[in-house]
């Protein structure tokens, strides 16, 4: 289970005092998700299972769309069948592709700019849930679209632990500082942004884990119905060197890095605006960068080698 799930989960439990129970299934296995529904009563789904690398998708896209879209195709069939019709979906900012203007507004085009496999299988989800509710009006769902997910639980017994290198910036500088790697590479100085690395809006894992909350509660009211989508981010765009900054602080230690090649795909600037999900959701991001490197950093050093030998 991935680290924001088990976030979400920890903080639905948190609560409403309730236990909370995880089951792995298969997303693509139509019978096992049959068993799931018939067990248990079910009045919503929290659908947060996709495959998440961009350089990956790249080289497996049958992968990407068999697990993301096909996998979804099936849920979607499964809740059907056992009348839920009601929907969170994991969506992300990458959905906007190339931004025609800062920051994201939730209307703003999506689709269009696109450059992998993974983010388009986000978009065509996307897409799929709004010709489903258009064809039933008894479907409900919210997408939420993340920003730049980072943090840990501040407990440091929940962070990101990525098979491999890892693709994200925050698991790799938390790596580097804990000198599991030599250092950074920072992916291209020569972006439009005020010091040319690129910027994005980083959102702690807990405030994301209440964006959740906040959906749930709102898809749970007798009156909500139809397709309604709202980002979860900060609504300030960090630059990479901005954030190696934040991190050496919060953390004491220091991470060397090296300006690199620019990253294919990789976009100058992405940053929500934040207001709907404030206005409509009362939701709004309430952790700063320190408060996501200081997380990150306790996780790390407490689990140097991840969740392999802290167990
Ligand atoms: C704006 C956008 O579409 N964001 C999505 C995208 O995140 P990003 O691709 O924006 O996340 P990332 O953590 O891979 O990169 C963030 C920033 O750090 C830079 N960088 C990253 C790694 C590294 O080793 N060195 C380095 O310099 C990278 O060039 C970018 O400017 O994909 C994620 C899944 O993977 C999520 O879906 C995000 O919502």
């Amino acid at each position: 289970m991935t680290w924001i799930v088990s976030e979400c989960l920890k903080r639905v439990e948190e609560i409403t005092g309730k236990e909370v129970i995880s089951i792995p299934v298969d997303l693509c296995d139509k019978d096992e998700l049959d068993n799931v529904f018939t067990k248990y009563k079910i009045n919503c789904v929290l659908h947060f299972a996709a495959l998440k690398a961009v350089g990956e998708s790249v080289s497996m896209p049958l992968n990407y769309y068999r697990n993301n879209v096909g996998g979804s195709i099936t849920l979607l069939e499964v809740m059907k069948a056992h009348n839920v019709k009601k929907m969170v979906y994991s969506s992300s900012a990458t959905v906007y592709g190339t931004p025609q203007k800062l920051p994201l507004t939730e209307d703003h085009p999506t689709g269009l700019g696109c450059t992998n496999p993974y983010g388009k299988s986000k978009h065509f989800v996307e897409e799929i849930l709004k010709d489903l509710v258009k064809s039933d009006d008894a479907w409900s769902v919210i997408s939420l679209r993340y920003f730049n997910p980072v943090g840990a639980h501040e407990s440091g017994k929940i962070g990101e632990d990525p098979k491999g290198i890892p693709n994200n910036i925050m698991p790799y500088i938390a790596q580097v500082a804990v000198g599991r790697r030599k250092d950074l590479k920072v992916f291209g100085n020569d972006y439009n942004t005020p010091d040319g690395t690129g910027v994005r809006d980083y959102v702690h894992i807990q405030d994301l884990a209440m964006g959740h909350v906040a959906a749930l509660t709102k898809i749970l009211t007798p009156n909500f119905s139809g397709w309604k989508v709202y980002n979860l981010g900060t609504g300030s765009g960090l630059s990479v060197l901005q954030l190696v900054k934040a991190f050496e602080v919060a953390s004491g230690q220091k991470v060397p890095y090296e300006i690199v090649g620019r990253r294919p795909g990789d976009i100058d600037a992405s940053y929500a605006d934040v207001s709907l999900a404030k206005k409509e959701l009362c939701w709004e991001a309430t952790k700063d960068v320190l408060d996501m490197c200081r997380d990150t950093w306790k996780w790390q050093s407490t689990n140097p080698n991840g969740y392999q030998v802290s167990k």
